[in-house]
């Protein structure tokens, strides 16, 4: 039994719930969209109308609780949230237990939706109706399409004088073949069409398959680090019911646990002390580290034999850089802290590496660019560590001579003189989606071929919008590629991709040597076309954020021993003071004081002091 602290409006203040109220006649549904198309805007709206979160909480975009999603307006982490609907069903009211998944819209996130979906039976497929279909509509409507869920067209945003939900609903037929009379509209800014929502849910979408009287089979869906109550899982009852107190193991490592504790989402930890067949929620084992969590294992009672899930596909990276403490005697507190971070987000792969001039660190593995920018911040937000990042680099394979073939995860681990032949390199290529306003089709063809780009499709959705598909070198859209293409369809343009094969290239490593010596974090590979203008690019931004020494620096960009760009950096001493004339005290030991925080922000490689924003900015050259 659940004693609720804000009992849901359609419960009797005081009351309590008993999940054995709502056999399997549960639903799980989650919301995908196109980023910004007001997912969590419209979870917000749902859990106001259950009465799970107080209307007018004070925070909007209730599920997105990182400090890095409210900052940024994204949601990173999928969120789920238990709420409870009466609904008159077959001629009596019923009380319904809705699970609800928000999930994320950008692409790098595209792995917690699908992970997502393997719990739900249906989404709710939301749609701006003054953007229409975007390219991550098509991208999560084919994940829930593959999934065999139930998909509930959603055109939101009615209430914008450039919404036009007949287009929309024309889009949503021409592409998916969905029925446009079954699109709910809504405004989840102004309540507007929102009563349809939850029924449709109830009427549109089945309750989950699994029987209660079978063995309990769970899937592990996520899991955290809570400093209080140790590692939580997130799990979907497939088959049979949990109780608190119950012994089980895993699939996956054959280690048993036993349940201290479990409840629902509703939205936060609620304990239950059961989940029966269909039901979303949390438990609590005694687990030491989130590496025992596996998501996608299957969780089943000790002494039962059951057929392991299928769980999920290991998450591909796409993306490798090098992490390193700003400040080297910090090596364990960023272990620690990149730990931690860990136990949050399992799609992060982490090994220590070493390079000559950044001492000891981490080669991270991420889904994407952006992903390594969230990861980043949380490290800097969540767990106080100052980071130095190297240049990202994508995974490409060489092969030798003698038949063997290494994988590149780091420019600096590839030999600049290899003792076999080198005989082909190979680079990832992903298929992207691109849509965008008809006007923008030159130049997104220009900036596609630029970025080596083969059109494998164009066509139009409409009158007005344009898709293209491009097979792409991998290396050419992580590099600062989105906001281009933003900002040459001044904010049009919508993009997703998904990994393809692997194709030959003409490769290169790009070292950069500060006065004759090479710098490996700084070390890249890119297609030898474009080596001599990243080579001048990448010296004159070092010349730019390095400040001047007491020396003179010399800045080189090289393939080999051939050297194809320059830059000197004139002798000078830097007095932070010279610009304060008159005698502000107060003043002076501001600036002292900055400088002191910059200097702890500093690399020293070789004789010479690198600031934090060079590594970051070498970040933005493709
Ligand atoms: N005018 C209008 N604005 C809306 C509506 N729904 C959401 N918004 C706004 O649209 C913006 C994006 O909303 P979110 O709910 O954060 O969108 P999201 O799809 O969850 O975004 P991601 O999590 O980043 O993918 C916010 O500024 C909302 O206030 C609506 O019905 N009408």
């Amino acid at each position: 039994m659940l004693h609720l602290s804000h009992p849901p409006q359609n419960n009797k203040e005081g009351s309590t719930i008993d999940l054995n109220k709502y056999p399997s006649d549960n639903i799980n549904f989650s919301i995908i969209a196109h980023v910004d198309h007001g997912k969590s805007t419209l979870a917000d709206r749902l859990l106001e109308l259950t009465g799970t979160i107080r209307k007018g909480h004070g925070q909007p975009q209730y599920l997105d609780k990182l400090q890095v999603e409210r900052e940024r307006g994204i949601t990173v982490k999928a969120q789920t949230a238990t709420m409870f609907h009466c609904h008159k069903f077959l001629g009596s009211d019923t009380d319904f237990l809705l699970n609800l998944i928000d999930t994320p819209g950008h692409v790098d996130f595209s792995y917690e939706v699908s992970r997502s979906l393997a719990a739900c039976q249906g989404a709710l497929l939301v749609v701006d109706a003054a953007q229409g279909v975007q390219a991550q509509t098509v991208a999560n409507f084919y994940l829930a399409f593959e999934s065999n869920l139930a998909i509930i067209p959603v055109i939101n945003k009615i209430d914008q004088p450039t919404a036009d939900p007949d287009r929309v609903k024309a889009q949503l037929k021409s592409m998916f073949d969905l029925d446009p009379s079954d699109a709910l509209l809504t405004s989840a800014k102004t309540g507007q069409g929102l009563e349809q929502v939850l029924p449709s849910v109830i009427e549109r979408i089945p309750p989950p398959p699994g029987k209660n009287t079978l063995p309990l089979r769970m899937l592990l869906l996520d899991s955290y680090y809570d400093e209080y109550k140790g590692v939580i899982c997130h799990v979907a009852i497939v088959d049979g019911v949990l109780h608190k107190g119950d012994k089980i193991c895993s699939a996956a490592t054959g280690q048993s646990y036993e349940v201290s504790d479990v409840g629902i989402m509703h939205p936060e930890l609620v304990a239950t002390g059961i989940l029966l067949t269909g039901q979303v929620g949390y438990i609590v084992s005694g687990m030491r580290s989130t590496k025992e969590a596996r998501v996608g294992d299957t969780l089943h009672h000790t002494r039962t034999v059951i057929q392991p899930l299928p769980g999920f596909k290991p998450a591909k990276h796409m993306v490798f850089s090098g992490l390193y403490p700003a400040d080297g005697s910090d090596f364990e507190a960023l272990n620690h802290a990149i730990e931690r971070l860990t136990c949050n987000d399992a799609s992060v792969s982490v090994t220590k590496e070493s390079s000559t001039a950044l001492g000891l660190g981490f080669r991270c593995g991420f889904l994407g660019l952006l992903h390594m920018d969230v990861f980043h911040q949380r490290l800097e937000q969540e767990h106080g560590a100052h980071v130095i990042s190297t240049v990202p680099t994508v995974p490409y394979i060489f092969e030798y001579s003698d038949g063997s073939k290494l994988q590149v995860q780091n420019p600096a681990a590839l030999p600049s003189n290899p003792k076999n032949r080198l005989i082909a390199c190979r680079e990832p290529t992903v298929i992207a989606t691109i849509i965008i306003p008809s006007e923008y089709v030159g130049s997104v063809i220009t900036l596609c071929a630029e970025r080596r780009g083969e059109q494998l499709e164009y066509s139009f959705i409409d009158s007005q919008r344009a898709f293209m598909k491009y097979r792409m070198p991998l290396r050419e859209i992580v590099v600062d590629f989105y906001n281009e293409l933003k900002s040459i369809t001044s904010g049009y343009a919508s993009f997703d991709y998904e990994d393809s094969e692997y194709q030959a290239s003409d490769l290169v490593k790009l070292d950069i040597l500060l006065n004759g010596q090479p710098v490996d974090a700084m070390a890249t590979i890119v297609h030898k076309s474009k080596a001599p203008r990243v080579g001048r690019e990448l010296v004159e931004k070092l010349k730019k954020f390095i400040d001047r020494q007491m020396f003179e620096i010399i800045i080189q960009a090289a393939i080999g021993s051939k050297v194809i760009a320059r830059e000197t950096l004139s002798a000078m001493r830097k007095n932070v003071l010279a610009k304060c004339y008159g005698g502000d005290v107060t003043r002076k030991r501001k600036l002292l004081e900055k400088q002191k925080e910059g200097k702890k922000r500093m690399k020293r490689v070789g004789s010479v002091d690198i600031p934090q924003e060079a590594f970051h900015e070498l970040l933005k050259v493709s």
